[in-house]
């Protein structure tokens, strides 16, 4: 591959005598890998993935020998595993070992989701977690991603840093995994060399500092913050970390590491941090740097010692009082307040709700707890995401199993013909495992799988494209 020759030069003073490993992995093919959702995986335990071997940093991770085509695959689908790129995955590790209550974390630049569905699956139960990204389309493809994979203790907003400025010291723990030049992504991602510059490099830096200044007092004084990036120059890693403990006031916090991991230390001796580098670790580019803010001080200096509050307030969302309708949907009826927005009907975690109604009230909300459906006249069309949901009450609807070419054929939105099914709403099911509902009207059954996300190739591989072997 031809690397920009002001990358080649600027990774030699930071590399050494090990440039040239580092620019002939970087060449390489990346790596295949995919994290297990534990929280639907239970019945195919790890060992059922077909050749495999462990992440060795992720309760989770899996690298595969080859790339199947998981589009294909009806429990990829079913929010079962996520593809995603070994190193991000350091993110469950960091939270694991420094995050041992509840809390209330915030993923502040987070489509598609990667590191979400690491922070969900390693934060303790009873901790809620706010998705956010920038981008409109980016935070449906976020709000896809948590959907999947079943969780109600999440809100996804799409928002700028700085509008979480409304919620002073809310946050116990900010990821920042922040827009970076991606340098780490070159064997991935021929677009991120062809885009690479300096300039690049120094304006995502200072963007870099934007948005964690902006940021940064809505993060409790004592609070974690992991910061992030994909990219391997100094400035908007080790620099940016330095001016984060120097300008915002934080101290840096360390994890533990194994040796046989291959993860590098920070190249700068005033910062602690982690590093991957495909010459030495199975996975792509990443810098790591965890911080811990000061009890009391600078922090809201950075926005004039004011406490900025959003004017953009809407109108209270009401809790139900009558829940019978709607609490037989769930297994859990009596963690959630049931809400209602409009005809939507949504659950909350009970311990949350107040929350999530107060951030949703100032903020663009894509997606909150569990969507359970809509009203339409007397009719109650039940949501995607209830299906998708771990808190699904499979005892609510009929259930209707289908067949891998059943299942390929609903995922691409196509109407389907069940035989000997009764009428009205069902849940189809894949090996158990719900895909989303259909209503059925005798000669055939209306699909009600989310237009946006369904498979558009009318292409049908030779072979399943099946992950889990029986
Ligand atoms: C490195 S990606 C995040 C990847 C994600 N955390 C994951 O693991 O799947 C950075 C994200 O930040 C978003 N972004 C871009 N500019 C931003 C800004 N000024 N403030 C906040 N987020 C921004 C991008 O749209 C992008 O989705």
């Amino acid at each position: 591959m031809n690397f920009p020759p002001d990358f080649i030069s600027s990774v030699r003073p930071l590399l050494g005598s090990e440039t040239e490993l580092f620019l002939s992995a970087l060449s390489g093919d990346a790596s295949v890998s995919l994290r297990l959702n534990p929280s639907k995986a239970v019945r195919n335990p790890m060992e059922s993935v077909f050749p495999s071997k462990r992440v060795p940093w992720s309760q989770w991770g899996l690298y595969l020998e080859e790339r199947p085509a998981f589009t294909f695959d009806p429990l990829f689908h079913a929010g079962y595993y996520y593809v995603q790129e070994a190193s991000s995955m350091f993110v469950e590790h960091v939270v694991r070992e420094l995050v041992t209550e509840p809390a209330v974390c915030l993923d502040l630049c987070a489509a598609p989701g990667g590191k979400s569905v690491s922070l969900l699956s390693a934060l303790p139960e009873g901790s809620l977690l706010v998705g956010n990204e920038l981008v409109r389309q980016r935070a449906h493809v976020l709000s896809e991603t948590i959907s999947k994979l079943g969780y109600a203790n999440v809100l996804v907003t799409n928002n700028m840093a700085k509008d979480f400025s409304a919620f002073p010291h809310l946050f116990d723990l900010v990821l920042v995994d922040a827009p970076c030049s991606g340098e780490g992504m070159f064997r991935k991602d021929e677009i991120a060399v062809e885009e690479w510059s300096m300039q690049n490099v120094e304006m995502c830096a200072v963007r870099q500092r934007d948005i964690l200044n902006d940021i940064w007092p809505a993060l409790k004084p004592g609070g974690l913050l992991i910061f992030s990036t994909c990219t391997y120059n100094t400035l908007e890693n080790e620099e940016n970390a330095f001016w984060i403990a120097r300008e915002l006031g934080a101290e840096f916090v360390s994890v533990t590491t194994d040796k046989g991991w291959g993860v590098s230390s920070s190249l700068d001796k005033r910062v602690k941090g982690y590093r991957f580098f495909p010459h030495k670790t199975q996975g792509e580019g990443l810098f790591v740097t965890i911080l811990r803010k000061a009890e009391a001080g600078a922090e809201d200096a950075t926005v004039g010692g004011q406490r900025v509050r959003s004017k953009n307030k809407k109108k209270p969302l009401p809790f139900m009082k009558d829940r019978s309708a709607y609490a037989n949907l769930l297994l859990h009826p009596d963690s959630f307040i049931f809400m209602e927005d409009g005809n939507r009907i949504f659950a909350l975690p009970v311990e949350y709700s107040e929350v999530i109604v107060t951030l949703n009230e100032r903020l663009k909300t894509v997606s909150m707890g569990i969507e359970l459906g809509e009203k339409k006249g007397k009719d109650f069309i039940p949501s995607h995401m209830l299906a998708m949901s771990r808190e699904l009450n499979l005892s609510a609807y009929p259930i209707y199993e289908v067949v891998y070419e059943e299942a390929v054929s609903y995922l691409r939105r196509e109407s389907i013909i069940l035989a000997d099914a009764p009428k009205g709403y069902l849940i189809l099911t894949y090996k158990g495992e719900p895909l989303g509902f259909v209503k059925n009207i005798g000669n055939r059954a209306n699909n009600l799988y989310p237009n946006e996300w369904r498979i558009r190739s009318g292409h049908l591989p030779e072979k399943k494209a099946e992950i889990f072997t029986p």
